[in-house]
Order: structure tokens, then sequence, then C-alpha cells
């Protein structure tokens, strides 16, 4: 079993866009009341106290929309700065990505994954369902300025939906050729929209690979990184491609990581609901630092019975949160 040391961290649930396959069809969210959320001092204290103690040196902000958290750059500088924090990343759709770049590495960002599933303005505006023009644009301007500003490595996370961006895959995959960037395709899971997932299903990375290695040729490839992602390069090119196939090519069971949530429920895995611990009602009500670092040790110990293949036992019909709620 791989030591559990990556926790992803979700700030906010709320987001700025309402993309197809991550948002459930039609339907109202429910978003947290900024008390709810854990505070910047809040989750420093639960890292210091409580989770680094018990294992966890690796970090990944994400939500929702990370930047839509008005106190992203302090919470970014509190934990840069704890001395045993090994990695500290965030994941984004970049909307607000020029406004906030240089602010979050002069506070210690070293590594951002921006979410661009399509090269296509149109495209673009129908997966994240809002209207105004000029969507794609501002998150390409982010990208570019990110990159300026010296994040590395650069990510670019694609949602391989078929019928809706399938046919860009060469395309997005070309960008790798004569720019540093890596650009990861992501199988369509099961989580968020179960009426798109119904229609469209997913497509295997396998069959990705094919159609990238007879235009280019793809061997194997190496970039920094703590997620599922298998890594390949096309010849000659700067950056990378990977793959994440949670459908074709369970990575359960090298599963590394938690999830803790805005409002401070730590779990256990992203799509199996068993064993979620509220942390933050026993941190308010003054709880020992010791009895909470038992009780993770606890949940830790459990986590490799939690997972995508046993997710029956734990989720009763659907998903109860989504993963703009669990921080995806
Ligand atoms: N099933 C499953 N999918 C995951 C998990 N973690 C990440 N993913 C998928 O991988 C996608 C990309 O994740 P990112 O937020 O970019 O982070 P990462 O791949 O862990 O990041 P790196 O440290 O750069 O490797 C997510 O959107 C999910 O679709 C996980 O624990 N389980
Ligand atoms: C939930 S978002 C949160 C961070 C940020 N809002 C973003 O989009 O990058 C994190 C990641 O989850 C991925 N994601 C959302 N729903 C998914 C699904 N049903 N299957 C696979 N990946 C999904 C997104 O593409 C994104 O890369
Ligand atoms: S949380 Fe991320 S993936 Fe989900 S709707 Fe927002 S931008 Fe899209
Ligand atoms: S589905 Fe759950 S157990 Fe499997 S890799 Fe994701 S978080 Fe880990």
């Amino acid at each position: 079993m791989q030591p559990v040391d990556y926790l992803r961290i979700s700030l906010i649930d709320r987001c700025n866009f309402r993309c197809q396959y991550c948002m459930p069809d039609g339907e109202w969210l429910q978003s947290l009341s900024q008390g709810e959320w854990l505070t910047a001092q809040e989750i420093q204290s639960l890292l210091e106290q409580v989770l680094i103690p018990v294992g966890f040196r690796r970090f990944r902000l994400t939500g929702g929309e990370p930047l839509l958290r008005p106190d992203v750059v302090e919470i970014v500088d509190r934990i840069a700065h704890l001395p045993q924090v090994q990695d500290l990343a965030m994941t984004t759709n970049g909307f607000l990505l020029s406004q906030y770049c240089q602010a979050l590495h002069q506070a210690g960002l070293k590594r951002l994954n921006i979410s661009l599933d399509t090269l296509n303005p149109q495209t673009f505006q129908a997966i994240v369902q809002l209207q105004p023009e000029q969507l794609w644009a501002r998150v390409w301007e982010g990208i570019q300025q990110a990159y300026a500003t010296g994040f590395n490595p650069l990510k670019l996370n694609v949602v391989v939906i078929p019928g809706l961006n399938d046919h860009e895959v060469l395309d997005l995959a070309a960008l790798t050729l004569d720019r540093n960037w890596h650009v990861r395709f992501i199988e369509f899971m099961p989580i968020g929209n179960a009426t798109l997932f119904t229609a469209r299903q997913w497509i295997p990375s396998q069959e990705l690979r094919q159609r990238i290695r007879d235009r280019w040729g793809l061997e194997s490839g190496q970039v920094l990184g703590n997620g599922p992602a298998d890594v390949f390069q096309i010849p000659g090119a700067q950056g990378t491609l990977g793959f994440i196939s949670q459908m074709s090519e369970c990575f359960c069971d090298r599963c590394n990581r938690m999830r803790l949530s805005a409002d401070g429920w730590l779990r256990p895995c992203l799509l199996n609901e068993t064993g979620q611990l509220d942390l933050k009602t026993p941190l308010r009500a003054g709880v020992s630092w010791g009895e909470l670092q038992q009780q993770v040790r606890d949940l830790l110990a459990l986590k490799p019975e939690i997972n995508y293949k046993d997710r029956g036992s734990g989720t009763v019909g659907a998903y109860t949160r989504t993963m703009s709620h669990i921080g995806g």
C-alpha cells in the first residue's frame, strides 16, 4: 500500500462555471455559507496540529473554484510556510488566474493544474454553460500569464466527453510539442452529472493513446506530480501527456490521498462516501489535538477498504455530494 500523505483541500464549494460534466443537470446546488467554511487559521491549525503529525506532507488546493475564496492568497501563504510541507499546488478553472498568479506565486504556490477542455471558444461556452463571449480567451490568457510567472510544471486538465470534445484530442496534445506544458486527458467519471454520464459514457485512455501514437508516436515520459496520471510524451516534444484512467484502469490500490472539504469533513475517497469524519465541529468545540489525531489515524487504518471498487458499501443511490462540493 502507498503511504497516504497527499491531502486535497477544498477551499470553497462555489464555482463561477457550471461545467456540464461536473454539475448536476438543471439542479440548483445549495452552497455553504461563509460561516460554515473552515477559516484560514482553522485550516492552518488542522494541518499543523492534526494532519501533518499523522503524516500528510503534500497539499493541493481545489474546490469548487479555489480562486473565488477571498483569502486564497493568505491561505497559500500560511500553508507554504509550514516547514514540513513538501509540495503545494492548486487546481483551478483559470478564469481569475491573470489577476492572481503573481500573488499566488509570491505567497509560495509552486504548481498549477488548469482545466481546459477545448481550444474552441464556442465549445467552451457550451461546456461551462455560460453565455458571455471571451470566456475561453480569458482562461487562455490566464494560462499564458501563469506560465510566464514561473509556475512549473504547468498542467492542463481535459475531461474527454464523447461527441463533445474528443475530436480535439490531437489538437490539445499538439500544445505540448513546442511548449513546456503538460496536457492530461481524464476519463469521464460517474460523479457530478449522472444524466450526461449515462448518455455519453467515457473513452478509454488506451484508445486516445493509440490516436496520438498513430499521428506522432508516443514514448514514456516524466513530470513532477502526486496524482494518478500515467505520463507519456510525443518524441521530441517539450511537454508531456498524462492519462487519468479511473474507469479503464482503476488506480485505487495506489491511492495516496484524502480530501478535506471546505466545511471541514475529511473524506477518505472521492467516489465512496464511507468513513467521512467531521473535523470542524470538534475543532470548534475544543476537543484536544491528540484526540483528533487519533480519529484521523483510525480513519487512515480503514482507508484501504474505502475505494471505488467497494463504493456500493458506502453510497446509497446517487452521491449526495458532487465533485464541486467534495473538492475534485
Ligand atoms: N478517481 C479519482 N480521480 C482522481 C483522484 N484525484 C484526482 N483525480 C482525477 O484526476 C483529475 C486531475 O486532478 P488534479 O486536481 O489535476 O490533481 P493531480 O492529478 O492529483 O495532480 P498532480 O499532483 O499534478 O499529479 C481530477 O480532476 C480527477 O478527475 C482520486 O483520488 N480519485
Ligand atoms: C472539481 S474541479 C475543481 C477545481 C477547478 N474548479 C477546476 O475546474 O479545475 C477539479 C477537477 O475535477 C474534474 N472533474 C469534474 N467533474 C469530473 C467528472 N465527472 N469526471 C472526471 N473529472 C471531473 C475537472 O475537470 C477538474 O480538473
Ligand atoms: S468546479 Fe471546476 S470542473 Fe466543476 S464546474 Fe467549476 S470549473 Fe467546472
Ligand atoms: S476512487 Fe477513491 S480510492 Fe480510488 S483513487 Fe480515487 S480517492 Fe483513491
